[in-house]
């Protein structure tokens, strides 16, 4: 399900004392091209800068200092329902680490989009607490929500690109809402952005000449314009030819690996999401988690429910048929 179409304030992030890089991506179209040379800002987060592995304390560039630089997000005890007349999530602990690619798997309705929401503080948890970068998401407290939303890029399941905007204006759209840059240096930016999804040629177009898959990467690339520190992903690879879905793929994970940005993806495309995750997240109805672990160990994982999911195998745990009366009884027929 996608999430709120229009939801202009969780596009973007500050960022604004990040470092600016130049390096390659290797993977996305050819590691021989020399433009895939990108310049790309580094989140202030990224290992590089804050020392790999170090153990014990952790000082922010913001000045706070952590006890732990692993996890970026945690759930904690979360129970929700839209209304109360039905629970979607049901004590759900979870914890996302941070500059890694987790991956969130499970049945259609089982509440994953609806985990991405509570994370964007679109709405709040009816008991317990998301904590993100180590402050409890109040959703009644807007200068925090704010701040909250610059540091989110977000990728909509159907890119929900302003069809009434160039390529070039809806990458340049957060940047004029939530900065005072000026133009010539939008531009840049704008054009920095549309070349590491590949698509610096096509600045010129209209949202209606581009494809399904070209739509997916601009919508990318307009969610990290502002370089966010987490960018969560609805349903990155729905509707993609296989082509497209190999360069989402790889974008996700180069973007994830050149900014040092925690990533999560909500999909049902298992085969693309073992292949680019650090982390995986098996769901199940009422935001039971199933399993997880790395790709590796979900994948040789012996547990029925598991391996029904990551195998696709129609029949296991999960029924193939919907609760019914008896075959006898519903076509009359003596058992
Ligand atoms: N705004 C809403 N109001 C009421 N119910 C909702 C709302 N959004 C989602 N739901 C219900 O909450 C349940 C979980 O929805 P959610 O979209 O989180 O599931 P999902 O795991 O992302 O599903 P899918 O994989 O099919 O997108 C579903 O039964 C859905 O109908």
């Amino acid at each position: 399900m996608p999430l709120v179409a229009a939801g202009r304030s969780l596009i973007g992030s500050g960022g604004g004392s990040c470092a600016l890089f130049h390096r390659r991506t290797p993977g996305i179209e050819g590691d021989a091209n020399p433009a895939l040379r990108l310049p790309i800002r580094v989140s202030p987060y990224h290992p590089r800068l804050r020392g790999a592995g170090t153990p014990g304390l952790f000082s922010h560039p913001n000045g706070r200092t952590c006890l732990s630089n692993d996890t970026l997000i945690e759930i904690d005890n979360v129970t929700f329902g839209y209304d109360a007349s039905r629970t979607i999530l049901s004590n759900v602990s979870l914890k996302f680490p941070r500059g890694k690619v987790t991956a969130i798997l499970g049945g259609s309705g089982c509440g994953k989009t609806t985990l991405m929401r509570l994370i964007g503080g679109v709405y709040a948890p009816t008991s317990g607490r998301v904590v993100f970068d180590g402050e409890v998401i109040d959703t009644r407290n807007k200068a925090q929500l704010f701040k909250l939303r610059r540091r989110l890029g977000m990728l909509f399941q159907f890119g929900a690109l302003f069809t009434d905007l160039s390529v070039y204006d809806n990458v340049a759209f957060p940047l004029r809402e939530h900065t005072d840059l000026p133009e010539p240096m939008i531009r840049d930016i704008v054009l920095m952005k549309l070349n590491a999804v590949g698509l610096r040629g096509a600045a010129g177009l209209k949202i209606s000449e581009v494809s399904g898959g070209m739509a997916r990467r601009i919508a990318l690339a307009r969610a990290i314009a502002l370089d966010p520190e987490l960018i969560m992903y609805d349903e990155p690879f729905a509707g993609l030819d296989l082509i497209s879905m190999g360069v989402a793929a790889k974008l996700i994970r180069t973007l994830n690996d050149v900014t040092g940005a925690t990533s999560l993806v909500v999909s049902h495309d298992v085969p693309e999401c073992m292949a680019i995750s650090d982390h995986v997240v098996l769901l199940a109805a009422g935001g039971r988690i199933v399993a997880q672990g790395t790709p590796a160990e979900l994948m040789a994982s012996t547990d029925p429910e598991t391996r029904q999911f990551v195998r696709g195998e129609p029949d296991g745990p999960v029924k193939f048929h919907f609760p019914a009366p008896a075959m006898g009884v519903d076509f009359g027929v003596a058992s």
